[in-house]
């Protein structure tokens, strides 16, 4: 579920009188989606979406987020453009909430992923990285490796309600990683989406029917990191099956493909290993704090901490580029 603000017909109106946008053809809110309020936008010019920021957005940062897109969208990218209202903004408000109307996508995300989509997505994924260059506006990533054993501390109180042992054993995988992570300039850096699940590519049928990708959404995280800890979330977030065995011929595709556009560099194969791990732990944390501190019967779907844990296990114990497909 996420409408968590709702919009009256009139509000809407009033709101869209702002844009070049034509007339209002139709409107409605759209149930999946987590952090904010979306609606899917018809008027007379085409499809939008509107999105209300919520809470765990921070206003001061929807320029970044809004310029980013725009910034590589006009670099090429498949991704949502900003549209901006007469007076030249594209942040403005509606129902007390900041709002911004962007374009809509074509596509639709993977429900299950097969190792056809993974040569797609890191070829989209390193289209990215070289869209993203030039934007000047940085942002530090708030869930880096400093932001873990606060997120740890939150959840240390109830984490064992999870999972007998998993504080601890958390406590040992954050020393281990912090200790071998790679410094700010030891490899290329600059913007990564940094939540690139498959709800967030959608793909469409190319003419030889293989999958493409149509779109990258959600950029609500992205920020200023290394680019190969972009590829280690996917790898954690495409490259395993149901039952959680890492599939290697998903993770060469995406490498691969990956590789093809933007060349991994000696450091960025070598620290590949740790990248897993920390991105691993990273969703881990996020989802357990969310686990020990989501009310009993609040309208977020909470999403399982140990699927990350048995991930993170598979990366603890592989420890060469060659382990992960590369
Ligand atoms: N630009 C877009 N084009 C088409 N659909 C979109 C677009 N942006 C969002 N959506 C739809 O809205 C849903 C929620 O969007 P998302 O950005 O993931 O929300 P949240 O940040 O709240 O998790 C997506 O799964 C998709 O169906
Ligand atoms: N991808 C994260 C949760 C973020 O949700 P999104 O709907 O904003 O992509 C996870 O799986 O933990």
């Amino acid at each position: 579920m996420a409408v968590y603000t709702e919009v009256t017909d009139e509000a809407l109106r009033a709101f869209l009188a702002d844009y070049e946008l034509g007339g209002l053809v139709a409107f409605r809110g759209i149930a999946e989606g987590v952090e904010n309020s979306n609606f899917a936008l018809k008027t007379e010019a085409g499809d939008f979406i509107l999105t209300l920021y919520e809470k765990r957005v921070d206003p001061a940062e929807l320029p970044y987020f809004l310029g980013l897109m725009e910034h590589m969208a006009r670099g090429g990218l498949a991704c949502p453009t900003p549209v901006h209202a007469r007076d030249g903004r594209a942040l403005r408000s509606l129902a007390g909430r900041p709002a911004a109307i962007v374009t809509f996508l074509p596509g639709v995300w993977p429900r299950k992923v097969r190792p056809e989509h993974c040569a797609p997505l890191g070829r989209a994924l390193a289209q990215m990285h070289r869209a993203g260059e030039g934007f000047a506006i940085e942002r530090p990533n708030a869930l880096g490796p400093a932001g873990w054993r606060p997120l740890l501390e939150g959840c240390r109180a109830r984490g064992d309600e999870v999972q007998p042992g998993l504080v601890a054993e958390l406590d040992a995988a954050l020393a281990s990683i912090l200790a071998a992570w790679p410094a700010a300039g030891a490899m290329p850096r600059g913007h990564i989406h940094a939540d690139l699940f498959p709800d967030n590519v959608f793909f469409l049928p190319g003419e030889d029917g293989k999958p493409r990708v149509s779109g990258l959404i959600d950029y609500y995280f992205a920020c200023t990191d290394l680019y190969a800890y972009d590829i280690a979330i996917c790898l954690n977030a495409w490259c395993f099956e149901t039952d959680y065995s890492f599939n290697v011929t998903k993770a060469r595709g995406l490498l691969s493909a990956y590789d093809a556009v933007r060349p991994i560099g000696a450091e960025e194969r070598a620290a590949l290993p740790v990248l897993a791990r920390g991105a691993a732990l990273r969703f881990l944390l996020t989802r357990l704090y969310d686990w020990t501190h989501t009310p009993p019967g609040a309208l977020v779907t909470r999403k399982d901490p140990l699927e990350y844990l048995r991930k993170l296990r598979f990366f603890m114990q592989a420890d060469s580029a060659g382990a992960l497909g590369l």
